[in-house]
């Protein structure tokens, strides 16, 4: 078999995937990579890595958003060529990223007006997936009168609505506080059990990806690649009690050992 092929039951593939920066020899970044990893059908993977190691530019590769320089990356089976997000991916933003002019009920409709839906299949699905969200009753809500929490959610709605066999988060509870922080990876959760999509998230907080993911990769200072892969023991029912195991201190520290000398050496080339 092609040593480059990705089995067809792998959701994403990726293999020898780098992503470098700039036509200009002598002015090129290398963000990313080389990167070998498998996100399995149905599985809540986290990544965390050191401030500029290429986290964004993983995320953005699996999102269609951007082609990586070598390497195939390949979503259940096509290849990912940064031209678009493709269907059956939905893709949750680091910034609150719901339109101001909007109420939350158009807001939440936006993606799949844009598909060409028809009003009533489009009216069900905002419905059935603000009553998931607990925001029924701010359907008219414009995002100004919401909370932080709130108006996250309202972004992670929109990409509910459009029923993703893949989601992907980008830091999306980055600005909220750590209660919130809690009882939303609580929500991401019931999401994820409830849909059956796999999930690719990519944080900063140690303790969320330990709470959250079914494994966490841990990537290396720039250019990034994957140096750790660990799997959490909490089953699919989990919740944010996790936090008070045992085995929950056992996982962070493990996480910032590998962590801890990647993000030093990530802080000296910024300062050097
Ligand atoms: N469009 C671009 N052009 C040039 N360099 C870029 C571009 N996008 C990212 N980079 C560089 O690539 C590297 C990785 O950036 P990226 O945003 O992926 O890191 P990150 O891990 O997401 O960072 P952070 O932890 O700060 O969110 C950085 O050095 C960044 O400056």
């Amino acid at each position: 078999m092609n040593a480059m092929a990705i089995d067809a039951a792998v959701h994403v593939g990726l293999r020898g995937v780098t992503r470098v920066f700039g036509d200009d020899p002598k002015n090129q970044v290398k963000a990313l990579g080389p990167i070998d990893l498998d996100l399995r059908r149905g599985e809540f993977f986290a990544v965390v890595g050191p401030s500029g190691c290429g986290k964004s530019t993983l995320f953005d590769i699996v999102a269609g958003l951007s082609p990586a320089t070598e390497g195939a990356a390949t979503f259940e089976g096509r290849s990912l060529d940064g031209g678009d997000v493709p269907e059956g991916v939905g893709v949750v933003f680091q910034e609150d990223a719901s339109f101001a002019w909007l109420n939350v009920a158009d807001n939440v409709a936006f993606g799949i007006r844009r598909a060409g839906l028809g009003e009533s299949v489009i009216k069900s699905r905002v419905d059935d997936t603000l009553a998931f969200m607990g925001l029924k009753d701010f359907a008219a809500a414009y995002p100004a009168q919401l909370s932080g929490g709130m108006r996250q959610r309202v972004c992670i709605a929109r990409t509910l609505v459009q029923r993703p066999r893949l989601i992907l988060l980008d830091e999306p509870f980055g600005a909220l506080d750590q209660q919130t922080r809690l009882i939303m990876g609580e929500e991401l959760l019931k999401l994820w059990r409830e849909t059956g999509a796999t999930v690719l998230l990519i944080t900063h907080a140690l303790d969320e990806a330990a709470m959250l993911a079914d494994r966490v990769g841990v990537m290396s200072a720039r250019p990034g690649r994957i140096i750790d892969i660990v799997e959490t023991p909490w089953g699919r029912d989990r919740d944010s009690r996790v936090v008070s195991d045992p085995r929950f201190g056992e996982i962070t520290a493990r996480l910032w050992t590998r962590l801890r000398s990647e993000s030093m050496s990530a802080l000296s080339h910024k300062v050097g």
